[in-house]
């Protein structure tokens, strides 16, 4: 059967929500370090991951047109097939981890001829505590947090005798940035529709998604080839990007975001954007005293922007005179 027959029935099962919390994982080393960001690497004492994973095989097929459950994997046991192998992982990422277990999904149950897995880690940071050398981070307690989160899907597929990784992708998820001043939006189409007015400064808060894929796969699996981009890079880039740039919207300043991170990074292949304009809504222009302006939460609807762009887009970008070297 081709691959296409294969995948012209919609069938897989999985658990979601698989909550794996490890500690003293590998620490993450071997960073490249870049202008835009303090990172150099992470101790893991805590690695947290939220995980959920769906198998396919034609073999499930009986299972949902006959009940018959004799090659089911309980769901059950895959929560704990994928507790049990946090405790085997030697790797520092979860992308390795994701990888790592799915192959050994495809190893242990024949049955199963493609897996998917996908995670958001879990962020837990630093927190200083009092000592008698002054404030220090604690080794032993961390700060669960809220904010963005690093986050991976990673998919492998039984060819033969072979287990191939048919789709890698890193992200860091919801990312929320405001910046005070020094973003406009102006020269868009009015027509009788436009209520909007131009602005040449506005409070603009953006939640972001950003995804990137890796020119060689195994950059983004395997810890050990110095070449593992971190999803704080990639938030920290977005941050000085947004800081440098009066930006006139948000479709050029994922742009400019996307060529910098293609820039510092050469073993990225690809990288994708999923923008939301946030955008406060202005109650006082000017205070009584001073240069402050007083804001509140916009009302929905949202808008919202999609980009990917690839290393072709940064090559582009050079090769235009009057702009290369500017980012
Ligand atoms: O950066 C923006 N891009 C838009 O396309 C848009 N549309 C809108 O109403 N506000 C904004 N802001």
């Amino acid at each position: 059967m081709t691959r296409d027959q294969l995948d012209s029935r919609t069938m897989y099962y999985g658990k979601g929500d698989v909550w794996v919390f490890r500690s003293y994982a590998k620490p993450l080393t071997g960073i490249t370090v870049i202008p835009e960001s303090p990172f150099r690497g992470r101790e893991n004492v805590l690695f947290g991951m939220n995980i959920k994973v769906a198998v396919k095989g034609e073999d499930f097929l009986t299972s949902f047109t006959e009940g018959d459950n004799s090659l089911v994997v309980a769901t059950d046991s895959m929560k704990n097939f994928i507790l049990r192998h946090a405790a085997h992982y030697t790797g520092a990422t979860v992308e390795g981890f994701l990888e790592y277990a799915s192959r050994r999904f495809i190893e242990t149950y024949p049955q199963m001829t493609g897996v998917r897995m996908n995670a958001t880690q879990v962020p837990f940071e630093n927190i200083q505590v009092g000592s008698p050398d002054g404030n220090i981070p604690s080794n032993l307690v961390f700060k669960y947090s809220h904010n963005e989160s690093a986050g991976a899907i990673v998919e492998v597929e039984r060819c033969g005798e072979n287990i191939e990784l048919s789709y890698a992708q890193s992200s860091v998820k919801n990312l929320r940035l405001i910046k005070v001043k020094g973003s406009g939006f102006a020269g868009f189409v009015r027509d009788e529709y436009t209520t909007l007015p131009e602005t040449s400064d506005r409070p603009l808060f953006i939640f972001l998604d950003i995804h990137w894929k890796y020119k060689n796969p195994a950059d983004g699996l395997d810890d050990t080839r110095d070449s593992y981009v971190d999803a704080e890079q990639i938030r920290d880039i977005a941050a000085t990007v947004f800081h440098e740039n009066n930006s006139p919207s948000i479709q050029y300043l994922i742009y400019l975001i996307g060529l910098r991170i293609l820039k510092n990074f050469s073993q990225l292949e690809e990288v994708s954007f999923e923008s939301s304009n946030r955008t406060w809504e202005t109650i006082v222009e000017t205070v009584d005293e001073g240069p402050g302006s007083v804001f509140t939460e916009p009302r929905p609807p949202y808008g919202f922007q999609g980009f990917s762009m690839t290393q072709e887009d940064l090559a582009a970008y050079e090769n235009k005179p009057q702009e290369a070297g500017s980012i």
